[in-house]
């Protein structure tokens, strides 16, 4: 499991170390120094990491050059000179934007070993406040700085074009809101230039977190320059996790500064870590609701329901799948599939006859008549419920309110047998009458999930959602009592306990019916552990993100880097199972 810190989390856990002397920034400057290296080092020198060789204008080299601004790359100089071997890092260029915290001080420390080992290192000082023992200790080792208020943001620009590395270090876990000017304006500046630049931008390093991300909830609120990299120093910060700010933080590098147990896993959680940081209990059922995690694919084995030797088809449990009408007979096939390939011990299936036929068709395993359930999947396919319609034709609105019921417990328990988890997708979306439990779990994209917050009351549309997804549904969870999974391409599950952020499928499985599968896959898992989820209100949502997982992972096995249709994604699910079940 990865786990994310919030920032007052971090900072409780560094005030100890701080106070005992730990040199943390000297460790984090270090590994930060370190990433970029071997970044450059891999690569010709004078050459743009992410490819190559930089284009340099009239095959000019201007490595090692400053301009009369004090900024490398803006004056022209001798050309032809050869490029470099790889390994050497001598020349290469970097541009450290300096803010005026620690963050700023790791930066310049960083900078220090940089221009150590050759490279020529050019510090852009953004505000009139800095570190000062890291400005000194940059300027002995050679580094050349400049004043943000003494340079133009264009030629800042131009110069950052000219680097082979940049790295960002304008704001860390200090940051309030996003950037201000004039830190703002010249992200901004670069964030563009880099967009218009395509590949051709230097490999771009951030220093614990992209600059202007919200730390604790991933909200791209203003400008941000997206990284290549993002090296974070302690723990994983919920930030580097969330959409929409993870989509742009690169590849995560997370350094071990000395925290008391390991960071971005389950042991660290220690109890001296738990007094360190003022919680009673950090267990992986007992989770503050402020904590983010990613499960990862060693965790799935533990939450997976393996059948042992004794098990039958129905103490492995039967999956009731109401979905599917004469308009989107595909759904039910879809979802019969993805909870036949996650190992349901049965499933059947309930709606319109010729539909019941197709995924005979389809699935003969299935059995296509009422009967007692573990888990119901309710709504793939099912038209929105429009109270002054009525019911569909095809009944299923009336069937899925049934089925509700039990999930609620609101009817008497003889009609289905007791209460039980359920998956809430797409047309049930539109059918929720009653508050919920926790063994509900809610399956909207972000559309779908803005219309059920406006249901409620939230004046809130789709961009808003994606703009704020955590918000959206720890929102959407507190006012329904259910779980809610918000679809996407990192998908965000909140429930009682922790939220899960889950970024396991390649951007193909954004198909027509892949969500229908994965109704399917999370109903198999429900029922499996339907008795304990009932009793554990913490337990769906960590099957939730079992199940985006195996499904992400299902995906990028059909996928194999090309196109995907949502029933290979069914298919890829045994396989994907097997291996993950075996480690
Ligand atoms: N965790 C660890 O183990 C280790 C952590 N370490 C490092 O410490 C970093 C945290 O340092 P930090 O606390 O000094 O805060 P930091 O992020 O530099 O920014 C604060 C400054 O930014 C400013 N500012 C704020 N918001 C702003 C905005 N929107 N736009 C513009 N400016 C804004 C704010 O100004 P103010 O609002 O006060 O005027 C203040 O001056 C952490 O991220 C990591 O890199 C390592 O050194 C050691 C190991
Ligand atoms: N850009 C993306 N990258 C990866 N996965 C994505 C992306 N966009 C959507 N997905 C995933 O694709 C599936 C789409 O589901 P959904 O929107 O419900 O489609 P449908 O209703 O047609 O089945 C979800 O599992 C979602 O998480
Ligand atoms: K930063």
């Amino acid at each position: 499991m990865k786990d994310a810190w919030s920032a007052d989390e971090v900072r409780k856990a560094e005030e100890p170390l701080i106070a005992a002397g730990e040199p943390l920034m000297a460790r984090a400057a270090y590994a930060l120094a370190q990433a970029v290296l071997r970044e450059v080092a891999a690569r010709p020198v004078g050459g743009h990491p992410t490819r190559r060789r930089a284009v340099r204008p009239s095959g000019v080299r201007l490595r090692g050059s400053l301009g009369s601004d004090g900024l490398p790359g803006t004056a022209r100089v001798r050309p032809g000179r050869s490029a470099g071997t790889r390994g050497d890092v001598r020349g290469a260029r970097a541009l450290l934007l300096v803010g005026p915290g620690n963050n700023g001080g790791d930066t310049l420390f960083a900078g220090v070993h940089l221009a150590r080992r050759g490279m020529t290192v050019t510090a852009v000082l953004a505000s009139s406040r800095v570190h000062d023992e890291g400005l000194a200790a940059f300027e002995a080792a050679g580094g050349h700085v400049v004043k943000l208020a003494d340079a133009r943001v264009p030629s800042v620009v131009q110069s950052a074009r000219m680097s082979d590395v940049l790295l960002d270090g304008l704001v860390g876990v200090g940051a309030r809101g996003a950037l201000r000017p004039p830190a703002g304006g010249l992200v901004r500046a670069l964030a563009d230039a880099r967009e218009a630049a395509g590949e051709r931008w230097p490999y771009t390093v951030a220093v614990d977190i992209p600059s202007g991300i919200g730390v604790d909830d991933g909200v791209v609120g203003g400008p941000v320059l997206p990284a290549d990299r993002t090296v974070t120093f302690g723990a994983l910060k919920p930030g580097l996790l969330l959409p929409p700010a993870a989509l742009i933080a690169g590849e995560i590098e997370l350094v071990d500064v000395g925290f008391p147990t390991p960071s971005g896993s389950d042991q660290w959680a220690s109890a001296a870590q738990r007094v360190a940081l003022g919680r009673h209990s950090m267990g992986s059922t007992d989770i503050g609701s402020g904590r983010v995690q990613r499960m990862e694919p060693g965790d799935v084995a533990a939450l997976w329901p393996t059948p042992g030797a004794r098990d039958h088809k129905y103490t492995r449990g039967v999956v009731g799948v109401i979905a599917g009408t004469s308009t989107y007979p595909g759904a039910a096939v879809l979802a019969t599939s993805g909870a036949v390939r996650a190992g349901a011990g049965m499933v059947r299936y309930l709606g319109p006859e010729a539909v019941g036929t197709r995924v005979l068709l389809a699935r003969p395993e299935v059995v296509v008549a009422g009967g007692r359930v573990q888990a119901w999947v309710l709504g793939p396919g099912v038209t929105p419920f429009d109270p002054e319609e009525g019911p569909d034709a095809d009944g299923q609105a009336r069937r899925i309110f049934g089925a509700l019921a039990a999930v609620t417990g609101v009817l008497s328990e003889d009609v289905t047998g007791g209460k039980m988890p359920a998956v809430i997708d797409a047309g049930a979306l539109t059918m929720l009458e009653h508050r919920l439990p926790a063994w509900a779990v809610l399956t909207p994209h972000a559309g779908e999930l803005a219309e059920l917050l406006q249901g409620l009351g939230h004046e809130v549309d789709r961009a808003d959602v994606e703009a704020r997804p955590l918000h959206w549904v720890r929102t959407a969870h507190q006012a329904t009592g259910a779980t809610v999974l918000l679809k996407g391409a990192i998908t965000v599950v909140a429930g009682p306990g922790a939220a899960y952020a889950q970024a396991d499928a390649p951007a193909w499985t954004a198909t027509a019916g892949a969500g229908d599968v994965l109704a399917g896959i999370l109903g198999t898992l429900l029922a499996g552990r339907s008795a304990e989820v009932v009793q554990d209100e913490t337990l769906a949502a960590r099957l939730a993100a079992a199940a985006v997982l195996v499904h992400g992972r299902a995906a990028a096995r059909a996928s194999a880097g090309g196109p995907v249709a949502a029933l290979e994604i069914a298919h890829a699910v045994p396989a994907v199972l097997a291996e993950l079940l075996s480690d």
